[in-house]
Order: C-alpha cells, then sequence, then structure tokens
C-alpha cells in the first residue's frame, strides 16, 4: 500500500500518515467567506486539497473519505455587502440581501471551483446552518473557565489555555507584540478572542443566553469539525495565512471545550498565491478573479495545471508565461491522447508515489512528460485522471473544454489583429502582410469595417496556422 508522508505545521516535521480509523479518514479545510467571487488565491488551497483528496480516495478508496469545507455565511463583510446594496436602493429587507448574496456568491464559487477540476467536498455545511451547536460550545467554554460573558460579548480567555500558539510556535506576550488585537473595555486581556457578539436589530442575529447576537468567525469551524468529525479527526487544513489568529483560536477553543480529543493530528498549510512577492488579496486589492481568467478563455484544466506546477508549501506567481506553457503542453498531450481508452488502467506508480510524499505536484508533472516523451498514453491518460486534469476528457466536459479552447482562440485571433493594427500604424508593412497572407492561409476571414476588423472562421480554419503566426 502507498505510504503517504505530510508535513505537519505542528511538529514542523515529514510525518508518515496513519488515519485514526483507515475506514474513515477525516479531513477540514476552511472554506470561504461568501461575499464575493473567489480570487485567484483562493482557488490554491481548494487545488491543493482536491489533490490529497484524490490521493486519500485513492490509496483507502472512496468511500472511506470524508472531506468537509465550510461557507461563512456570517460575516461583518457580507453584511457590509448587503447593507451597500440596500443604500443604492435595491429591493428587499437586509435579511433578503444578506442570503441573496451568499446564495450568489456560493453558485459562482461552485462553478468556478468544478471548472478547475476540484470535486466536492463530501459536506459544505453553512454556517447559519450549525449556531445552536456553537451556542452549546460557547456554554461549555463558559463552565469549564475558559470563556466568560461580558456586556452582551462572550470572550475567550486565551491565558486559560497553556498551548496557545503551539501551531505557530510562539508566544502569547509574541504574538501580543506582533498582532493587531483590538483592545476593548470589556475584555480581561486584549489578547481574548471573540466567541459571540451582539448584533443591531436590523443585523442577522439570533437569540443566545448572551442576548440577540452572532458568533465570531473562530467558532464556527470548531462547531462544524466537531459536529461532523467529532472531537479528533485526521487532516486540517487551509492558507498560512490562516495559521495565526484563525487556526490557533480553532485549537484553543476545540481543544479546551473536548480535552481528551485532542482536534486535529495533521495541520497542513499552503503557502500563498502572490503577485509582485504580496499575498493577492481582497484588502490589498492586487487581485484578479477565477472567473476573469475563465472568461478570458483560459481553460481551468491550465489554471489547474500551473497550480501543481508548484510544490503547495511554497509562494508562487500566476504569470503569462506560465499559462502559456502549461496550454502548450496540454494541447500537445490532448492530441497525443486523442483516442486513447484506459478507463482499466492505473495511474503511474511513481506519480502517486510523488503525490503521496507531501504533495510532490512539481515532480509529478516531470513524470508526465517522461511518460508523454515514451508513448506510454494509457499511463499517461490515467495519471492525468489521477491528478484531476481533464477527468472527464472521454465523457461530459469534452464540449466543455472545447467551448473554452474557442475561448482561447478568439482571444489570439484578437490579439493577432491588434498587432496588425499596430503593424499598419508603424508603418511595419512587411508584418502586417504577412498576418494578411496567415490569416488567409489559417482559413480566418477577416473583414475591415468601420467599427473594426470583423472575423469569422472559414470551413478549413486551422489553429495551428494562427499560433505560428505570434
Ligand atoms: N493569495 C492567496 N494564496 C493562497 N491562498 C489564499 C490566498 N488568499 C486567501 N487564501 C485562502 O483562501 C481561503 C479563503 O479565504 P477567505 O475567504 O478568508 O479569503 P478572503 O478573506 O476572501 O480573501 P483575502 O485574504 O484576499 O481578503 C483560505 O483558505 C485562505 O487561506
Ligand atoms: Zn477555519
Amino acid at each position: 500500500m502507498t505510504e503517504i508522508w505530510l508535513h505537519n505545521t505542528r511538529t514542523r516535521k515529514k510525518e508518515r500518515f496513519a488515519p485514526i480509523d483507515r475506514e474513515n479518514v477525516r479531513m477540514y479545510v476552511c472554506g470561504p467567506t461568501v461575499y464575493d467571487r473567489a480570487h485567484l488565491g483562493n482557488a490554491r488551497p481548494v487545488v491543493v486539497f482536491d489533490v490529497l483528496y484524490r490521493l486519500l480516495r485513492h490509496v483507502y478508496g472512496a468511500d472511506h473519505v470524508r472531506y468537509v469545507r465550510n461557507f461563512t455565511d456570517v460575516d461583518d463583510k457580507i453584511n457590509a455587502t448587503a447593507l451597500a446594496r440596500k443604500e443604492t436602493g435595491a429591493d428587499g429587507s437586509l435579511e433578503d440581501l444578506i442570503r441573496e448574496r451568499t446564495e450568489e456568491t456560493i453558485g459562482w464559487y461552485l462553478s468556478d471551483m468544478a471548472a478547475l477540476g476540484a470535486m466536492e467536498p463530501t459536506d459544505m455545511p453553512r454556517a447559519t446552518g450549525f449556531i445552536p451547536q456553537m451556542i452549546e460550545m460557547i456554554e461549555g467554554l463558559i463552565e469549564s473557565g475558559h470563556a466568560y460573558a461580558a456586556e452582551g460579548h462572550v470572550l475567550f480567555r486565551v491565558r486559560s489555555y497553556q498551548a496557545y500558539g503551539a501551531l505557530s510556535g510562539r508566544s502569547v506576550d509574541d504574538m501580543i507584540a506582533g498582532a493587531r488585537v483590538e483592545v476593548a473595555p470589556y475584555k480581561e486581556d486584549p489578547m481574548d478572542f471573540v466567541l459571540w457578539k451582539p448584533s443591531t436589530d436590523e443585523l442577522p442575529g439570533w437569540d443566545s443566553p448572551w442576548g440577540r447576537g452572532r458568533p465570531g468567525w473562530h467558532i464556527e469551524c470548531s462547531a462544524m469539525s466537531y459536529d461532523l468529525l467529532g472531537e479528533s479527526f485526521d487532516i486540517h487544513g487551509g492558507g498560512n495565512d490562516l495559521m495565526f489568529p484563525h487556526h490557533e483560536n480553532e485549537i484553543a477553543q476545540s481543544c479546551c471545550a473536548h480535552p481528551e480529543g485532542g482536534f486535529a493530528k495533521v495541520w497542513l498549510h499552503n503557502e500563498m498565491l502572490q503577485v509582485e512577492g504580496k499575498k493577492m488579496s481582497k484588502s490589498l486589492g492586487n487581485f484578479f478573479t477565477v472567473h476573469d481568467l475563465l472568461e478570458q478563455g483560459v481553460p481551468g484544466e491550465v489554471i489547474r495545471f500551473v497550480f501543481l506546477g508548484t510544490h503547495y508549501r511554497k509562494p508562487m506567481d500566476w504569470t503569462e508565461q506560465k499559462r502559456r506553457e502549461a496550454e502548450k503542453t496540454l494541447r500537445k498531450w490532448r492530441t497525443q491522447l486523442d483516442g486513447v481508452e484506459s478507463q482499466a488502467v492505473k495511474p503511474n506508480l511513481e506519480i502517486v508515489d510523488a503525490v503521496a510524499d507531501d504533495l510532490n505536484t512539481p515532480l509529478a508533472i516531470s513524470i508526465l512528460h517522461r511518460l508523454s516523451a515514451e508513448g506510454r498514453l494509457e499511463e499517461l491518460f490515467a495519471s492525468l485522471r489521477f491528478l484531476g486534469i481533464g477527468s472527464d476528457w472521454k465523457d461530459g466536459l469534452r464540449a466543455d473544454v472545447e467551448t473554452h479552447v474557442d475561448g482561447y482562440v478568439a482571444a489570439l485571433i484578437e490579439a493577432l489583429l491588434t498587432d496588425r493594427t499596430e503593424a499598419r500604424k508603424a508603418k511595419d508593412f512587411a508584418r502586417a502582410d504577412a498576418l494578411r497572407d496567415g490569416f488567409a492561409a489559417a482559413g480566418l476571414i477577416v473583414k475591415d469595417t468601420p467599427q473594426g476588423a470583423e472575423w469569422e472562421m472559414g470551413p478549413d480554419f486551422d489553429a495551428a496556422k494562427l499560433e505560428a503566426l505570434k
């Protein structure tokens, strides 16, 4: 049986993975706050943990893995988005607008992530569906002295949990020095964090022993993972931007509420997708969405392939060059694999082992290239499926993939037409003529109109010939 090794953030070591119960391997990954479209950075953990999910299913059997990824649908950012819409005159109560916004965002998220070849987790709980469980956990924490109520708030008493900070390896005092902790009159200690807070009349709220209010973000994950996976489970994942405070707080809450449990055994964190050395993030405004890229005609599997080219514990940039290379490789393989049937063939063992070695997907990709070069096409096909690339090449996704390719070709044509306009402007007639002849040779019919060039693919249209014109 394949041995899986994973780098555990908690111990800072690569450890051999041994599930608590091999019949029921359990993983929890922090999901998105649903107030806006997912940016490309948000997609990275989705792809990383999808690769792990597929590996676990491969090793332990598809029916023996439970993968939970939540939707945070209670949050000030969601409320702010809905309030802004209400202020611009949108119909409906604030509650309706909030629900509309979260439903819409969840729909976008699921279709964008499906386009990246990510399987849906077995469970996708929403925070609003687990409020009673959160209240129950908070009550328990108050009873055991780990939390206290003050002015409609409930706070977690950080100093009551000795091991606080162990995940990121920092002491409470270091963390206070480094973090922007909020000082508030109702806090015993600035480090204490909110489990429950009061709601105003118009904001979403639930009745609780502390008045009408809403949960803090961290308690959501503790309550949902306990309800669905129990007091101890195998793997907890998320981006490394969540390590502190979110994951430290989850650990503190869960370990104090269920001291016998131990919560998650292995903690896995993906590094960030960056833009010029900085985390891609909404607050920095340096982001583009997955949807933007798909709309531009970049196939989802190309995005996935680019992600897999960098190890999950290394920061990465999205670059045009990586996109182009991934697209070229996948096109080549697609042509090579035309007509190959291999439902019964297993993925290449070295590739499975590479993924099992702390998700070494760059190594897996180099082996894919070797299989292609050696013409081991059935293995190549099965291994791509295992990595979630073109997993449905033979089935329904084919048409979808073709529209993506069409999008790519359309973008290419537009780029070449711009190129021609610029060549004409610069009086580079040699280039302009070469493009005109090239279009004709590729079977592309171009008509110049006062509104700009219009084009149409003729009966002998050949995209490969256009490619050569770049
Ligand atoms: N640039 C990034 N690279 C990789 N993962 C990221 C990046 N930004 C966010 N994530 C991950 O995306 C997931 C969803 O996070 P969340 O919904 O909190 O993001 P957000 O608050 O919408 O985004 P941002 O961090 O841009 O404000 C988390 O697992 C988080 O670690
Ligand atoms: Zn979480």
